[in-house]
């Protein structure tokens, strides 16, 4: 578990974090979620005590990182895919981790064969792909077997085979038990894989929720009907109160009126439905309006 307590961080005017609450729980993917500038790159260094908090703290497994005596057995971290020596192997990366942390040999091939590196080890890192970057940083962070890892966008430079690879490593290793903190703009990747989220903005905690609540939260309560009867049904949808558009084709979109109300109705007057189903916001929706006021670099649209 990492749990935060007022956790804040300054750098000279900018305030990159201010006043966090929260906590990672074990047995979920955590989605760490927020605009650029938000502060997740800060609040996971403070995490891995590589920043000092200005004010507040955090802590991973009740203790701050900076006092663990094998920090890597304990949290495993992804956060500079690049930030390793180009003139390396893959392999003497990972064993000199090891060798630091009080890490048997073996892990570094048993890590690499999990990652897919195997083949690549010898090679000189600075002719990895930025996939195989990734992936080697991966690697490094699940050199100690730790219960607690966090990722700063894992998935960077992942082809669709990576990118499945990394979702399911996510889970499974939730499920195992681990806390799993994972920062990801990638909206469509986070719904597939997070179970709960964090999403801060200019510093700030905005939503601590689960996935499933923030999609139902900034739902509009919308239903989207079909039928050969589209037109006459419009006509009393109306008069029962229902904002109703479409009909052209056949689909309506109805405000105002739930899914039930407007399955009984029609079949009060017999009429057929092909599709009856409540329109939800995709996680791209709810964080667009989450994160609308908290945006801090915004590109001009083009006229
Ligand atoms: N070392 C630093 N010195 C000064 N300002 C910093 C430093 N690190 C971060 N900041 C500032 O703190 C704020 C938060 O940055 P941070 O990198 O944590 O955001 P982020 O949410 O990770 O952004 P992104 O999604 O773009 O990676 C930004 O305004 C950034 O400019």
């Amino acid at each position: 578990m990492i749990e935060a307590c007022g956790l804040s961080k300054a750098y000279g005017d900018t305030i990159a974090v201010d006043g966090l609450d929260f906590r990672v729980e074990p047995g979920l993917v955590t989605g760490f979620l927020g605009p650029n500038g938000a502060g997740k790159s800060t609040t996971m260094r403070m995490i891995l005590g590589l920043d000092r908090p200005t004010s507040g703290s955090v802590t991973v497994g009740g203790s701050g990182y900076r006092g663990k005596v094998w920090p890597l057995r304990e949290v495993g971290a992804l956060l500079d895919a690049r930030a390793v020596h180009p003139g390396r192997s893959g392999h003497n990366h990972l064993h000199s981790l090891a060798a630091a942390n009080g890490i048997a040999r073996r892990r570094v091939d048993e890590v690499l064969e999990q990652v897919g590196l195997t083949a690549v080890a010898r090679r000189r890192v600075g002719g990895y792909s930025l996939g195989m970057a990734q992936r080697l940083g991966i690697a490094a962070a699940l050199l100690g077997d730790p219960g607690v890892l966090l990722l700063d966008e894992p998935v960077n430079g992942l082809d669709p085979d990576g990118i499945l690879w990394i979702r399911t490593l996510m889970r499974s290793l939730a499920a195992e038990g681990r806390t799993v903190l994972v920062s990801s703009h990638l909206m469509s990747e986070m719904a597939l894989t997070a179970h709960h989220l964090l999403v801060i903005g200019r510093g700030r905690l905005l939503a601590d929720t689960s996935l499933a609540d923030l999609i139902a939260r900034h739902s509009a309560d919308r239903v989207e009907v079909r039928s050969p009867d589209a037109v006459r049904l419009a006509a009393v949808l109306r008069a029962h109160g229902g904002e109703v558009t479409g009909a052209v084709d056949g689909t309506l979109t109805v405000a105002g009126l739930g899914s039930a109300r407007i399955g009984e109705l029609a079949a009060g007057h017999g009429w057929v439905l092909h599709q009856l189903r409540d329109l939800t916001a995709s996680l791209e929706e709810a964080y667009f309006r989450l994160t609308q006021d908290a945006v801090s670099y915004r590109a001009a649209v083009a006229a």
